[in-house]
């Protein structure tokens, strides 16, 4: 039981200050009602996914562990008989140097016995240690395979969202902590079952004395996670509001608002409530702790003391002689040990087990959502000099939104084309671009690419023959080069030719690294920038993939007039051999492109030239001249 471990995110969850559970919490009620039973229950399939998991990771490892811990346990059952034979020789009638000598080769035997028991756990104890980061990193390794290849659809269905949460924050840590404790599992219940060997062979009658002594700290010890779980659940909503609140204290986007609303006293008073809260409850709960174990302790001494009163009398009756009661002794004190030991294991790897439940769930529901293989009789997309991309009658609806937010659109765009699509917040501008881009897949309607369906495609080599610069572009917390090149083969005149159309050389040249300035200011050395600047270093990334089709997905939002003039010259020019993509807010700006889209609520409301659209006096001309109309008024 882990009270004091946090599970939290690195993202600030759907709601911090509610008290809707949040998806760390989800096993809490489980934690809180379990019995041993349940635990039990359970048991078998975790151990045994652990297991495959463990496998996986390293098999001769997983060996090593599983067979050094069994060995080790004969050789416990091996020594404690073993004690017996040298109490019989010590106890027996005649002068005590020949009792020694008589005693010392089951002594030998005692302690080689121990000694290889010992080499067998440190065997086993390497293995182990070595397994860890082998299934930490397996875990990982699949779960980002798995991340980054699913639809990107996925990502905006809010369960696939929090079982992804819960399988990175929680699921990974646990899966290598699963398998630890799965072993240790294994090893405390060959322990035990070494001890009932042990006594079954010293003699039958003492097997039930081995129950009798372990009951006490066996319930001490279930009832001592118990009171964990409940501190845990009770402290849960206040844990949520403590991570708010560090967050707010000490992450660098609050900051500086934090300074300007002088929000310290207040923030350091809302902390210092929930801290007194936290503390309190802890502090209950480690009294209660120490009372039960004091209780277990105390029940542990009657029941041994009983244990000893009951050898004491099958000793005087004769039923067992005087060196297999005290080797029964030894025994039964190794069983207490690790019948103590296999519970609290028992306790951790169910609570364990249900965040790897977590993981091994999330993983089966990621592949689910894997984009389907190429269809084998498409050409590859690499090989054919591409022509055209249209979209027919698509519709696409967005995981569990009540509507569309595409509804019958078709759209064309050839090579050395540019189309604008143009249209108020939420029209759909941004989503027709996905699609055309093939980042997701319409419900209805098809879309081509030199008259192949996308879907036919390889999805990695579709994407990289196109180039988007999204909206909400990404800071990549690397160098600006990194942040250009973007995982493509380093060219350095593309590069520079790349930054100079889209006007990021200048940010270069202020930085005082250039294209190796890190952009992270989080790190010793790291540069930010301003969001007009961040923007260019964005289109640059867009120029630099030598993409057949390019998007640009409000390009100049950020960027000052006198940039924003230029860039358009220059997507103008860069459309001489590819298709462009543009949308656009700047009506002003779309006025050469070959046709403009007019999307409103999800259709196509219009389409055209510019002068074809003015002349038809609707949506468009109507945008278009009030815009024009914000720059003739008179400042009065
Ligand atoms: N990931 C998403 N999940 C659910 N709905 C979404 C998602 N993204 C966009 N929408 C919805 O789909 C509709 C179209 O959004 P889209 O971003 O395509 O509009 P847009 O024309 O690009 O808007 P803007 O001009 O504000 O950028 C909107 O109603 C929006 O709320």
């Amino acid at each position: 039981m882990r009270l004091w471990r946090r599970r939290r995110t690195t993202s600030v969850p759907d709601d911090r200050s509610g008290l809707a559970a949040q998806y760390w919490e989800s096993h809490d009620e489980h934690l809180l009602t379990a019995t041993l039973g349940t635990i039990a229950r359970r048991l078998p399939s975790l151990v045994a996914a652990a297991l495959r998991m463990a496998g996986q990771a390293s098999p001769r490892d997983t060996a090593v562990a599983l067979a050094g811990n069994l060995a080790a346990g004969i050789f416990t059952v091996f020594s404690l008989v073993a004690t017996s034979d040298v109490l019989a020789s010590l106890f027996a009638a005649g002068p005590t140097p020949d009792r020694v000598w008589a005693a010392l080769p089951s002594l030998l035997l005692v302690a080689a016995a121990t000694g290889l028991r010992g080499a067998l756990l440190a065997g086993a104890g390497w293995a182990q240690a070595r397994l860890k980061p082998l299934v930490e990193r397996l875990a990982e390794a699949r779960l980002f395979e798995l991340t980054t290849r699913v639809d990107l659809a996925a990502f905006d269905d809010h369960d696939f969202h929090n079982a992804m949460r819960r399988a990175r924050d929680s699921g990974v840590p646990d899966t290598a902590n699963v398998v630890e404790t799965t072993i240790a599992v294994v090893t405390g219940a060959v322990g035990v079952l070494a001890s009932v060997v042990a006594l079954g062979l010293l003699h039958p009658t003492l097997m039930p004395l081995l129950l009798v002594a372990s009951v006490p700290a066996g319930w001490a010890a279930v009832r001592m996670a118990r009171l964990g779980y409940q501190a845990f659940y009770r402290l849960s909503t206040a844990r949520r509001r403590k991570f708010m609140l560090s967050d707010l204290m000490a992450e660098r986007q609050p900051a500086a608002e934090v300074r300007a609303f002088t929000l310290r006293d207040f923030l350091l008073g809302q902390y210092a409530k929930v801290a007194d809260l936290e503390q309190d409850v802890q502090l209950n709960v480690a009294r209660r702790r120490a009372a039960t174990k004091a209780a277990g302790d105390l029940l542990t001494g009657v029941a041994t003391t009983g244990v000893y009163v009951a050898l004491g009398v099958l000793l005087a009756v004769g039923v067992i002689p005087l060196s297999v009661a005290g080797a029964a002794v030894l025994a039964i004190r190794t069983g207490q040990m690790s019948l103590t030991a296999l519970i609290q294991t028992m306790n951790r790897l169910y609570e364990a087990g249900l965040y790897f439940g977590d993981y091994l769930a999330f993983c089966e529901l990621a592949r689910e959502r894997l984009p389907s293989p190429p269809a084998a009789s498409a050409p590859p997309v690499e090989s054919a000099p591409f022509r055209l991309l249209t979209a027919e009658n698509v519709t696409f609806t967005y995981p569990d939104a009540d509507r569309p937010a595409l509804s019958g659109v078709s759209v064309t765009v050839g090579r050395g084309e540019v189309i604008a699509l143009v249209g108020e917040n939420g029209s759909g501008k941004t989503t027709l671009a996905k699609l055309l881009a093939g980042l997701y897949q319409p419900q209805e309607g098809t879309i081509r690419w030199d008259g192949v369906d996308l879907d036919a495609f390889d999805g990695d080599a579709l994407r990289r023959r196109v180039s988007v610069i999204a909206q909400d572009h990404t800071r990549w917390p690397l160098t600006v080069r990194e942040n250009i090149v973007m995982g493509r083969p380093l060219e350095e005149h593309r590069l520079a030719a790349a930054s100079a159309a889209a006007g990021a050389d200048e940010v270069v040249a202020r930085l005082p690294d250039g294209y190796d300035a890190l952009l992270d200011r989080r790190f010793r050395g790291g540069h930010d920038l301003s969001g007009g600047q961040w923007q260019r270093i964005a289109v640059a990334r867009g120029f630099y993939r030598d993409a057949a089709l390019v998007i640009f997905d409000e390009p100049t939002s950020a960027l000052d007039a006198r940039a924003e003039h230029s860039l358009f010259e220059r997507i103008r020019g860069h459309a001489d051999d590819r298709a462009i993509v543009l949308i656009t807010h700047r009506l002003a700006s779309v006025r050469y492109a070959d046709r403009i889209y007019v999307l409103d609520g999800g259709t196509i409301a219009e389409q055209g030239t510019h002068a074809e659209l003015m002349e038809r006096d609707g949506l468009y001309a109507g945008l278009y001249e009030l815009q024009a109309s914000a720059y003739h008024q008179r400042v009065p």
